[in-house]
């Protein structure tokens, strides 16, 4: 448990963003400690997945500052979250369905190649040699959440609890200091439920990989976050360890109560 004592991976100051005049996020400030597991939560529309999509550089707030590891990155772009470190996962899976598993994690190690796209074309023998590093790179992680029995299959034919483990898959290769993911046990069982939850405190006790989720499961949610921010209606209304947001009367009446 690393909250709060570590340095902040990420702070968010005064962050407001609006879509045409609409403010989906208002004046949203919290820091995300090095290491540790964040959990957004609130109801729909509250502004969860546009808060991670400022994060990664898809969209780009009117107003407020964000800094990574503690150098301010106004005008970020997502290629550049990326190459910062910087994974995510989508809401929707967005994999590539006809491609097999290793394909599909192979595209999250893009970032981490080496060498020219022409050598890689003519296959000359150090690209041959990359090839085979980022296949080994791939391989390990295929290993790390169990997926060597789907290491071939074709993505779109997997039940979708395995694509959602295939996404983390891809987004935990390309070796990220910072993971997003949105709802990544969305649609799932009790069961995949706690095995997704297990893969997500592994990758973070095994790699240090920070990671920031959005739940809606609260049994989730305080089983494996150290630090919980609560949104609502774009404004955040709770931050701190589980135990003291649970019991934070205005996230009871708004989140956990029966306001919505
Ligand atoms: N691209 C967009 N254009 C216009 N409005 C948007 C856009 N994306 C989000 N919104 C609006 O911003 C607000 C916040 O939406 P957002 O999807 O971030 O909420 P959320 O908390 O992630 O919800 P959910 O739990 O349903 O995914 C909503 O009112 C939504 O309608």
């Amino acid at each position: 448990m690393s909250y709060p004592t570590s340095q902040p991976l990420l702070e968010l100051d005064n962050i407001s963003l609006a879509f045409k005049g609409v403010k989906a996020i208002s004046n949203i400030s919290f820091a995300v400690a090095d290491g540790e597991i964040c959990a957004l939560i609130g109801p729909n529309g509250a502004g969860k997945s546009s808060l991670l999509n400022v994060i990664n550089g898809v969209y780009r707030p009117q107003e407020g500052q964000i800094r990574f590891d503690r150098v301010e990155r106004p005008r970020m772009r997502p290629h550049q979250a990326a190459e910062l470190g910087i994974a995510r996962t989508f809401q929707n899976i967005a994999l590539f369905r006809s491609l097999s598993v290793l394909d599909n994690v192979l595209t999250g190690r893009n970032l981490r190649r080496q060498g020219h796209w022409l050598g890689q074309a003519l296959r000359t023998p150090g690209a041959a040699a990359e090839e085979d590093r980022q296949r080994e790179a791939a391989e390990r992680v295929i290993e790390f959440l169990r997926l060597q029995p789907w290491r071939d299959a074709v993505v779109g034919r997997l039940p979708y609890g395995l694509q959602k483990r295939v996404e983390l898959a891809r987004a935990l290769a390309a070796e990220p200091r910072l993971l997003l993911l949105d709802e990544p046990m969305a649609g799932m069982n009790a069961g995949e439920k706690r095995e997704m939850s297990r893969f997500i405190v592994e990758t973070n006790r095994e790699f240090g990989t920070t990671v920031v989720l959005i739940e809606h499961d609260i049994g989730v949610v305080m089983g494996i976050s150290d630090h919980v921010v609560v949104l609502d209606y774009g404004r955040k209304i709770g931050d701190g360890p589980p135990d003291a947001v649970r019991r934070d009367p205005e996230v009871i009446a708004a989140y956990l109560g029966t306001r919505h």
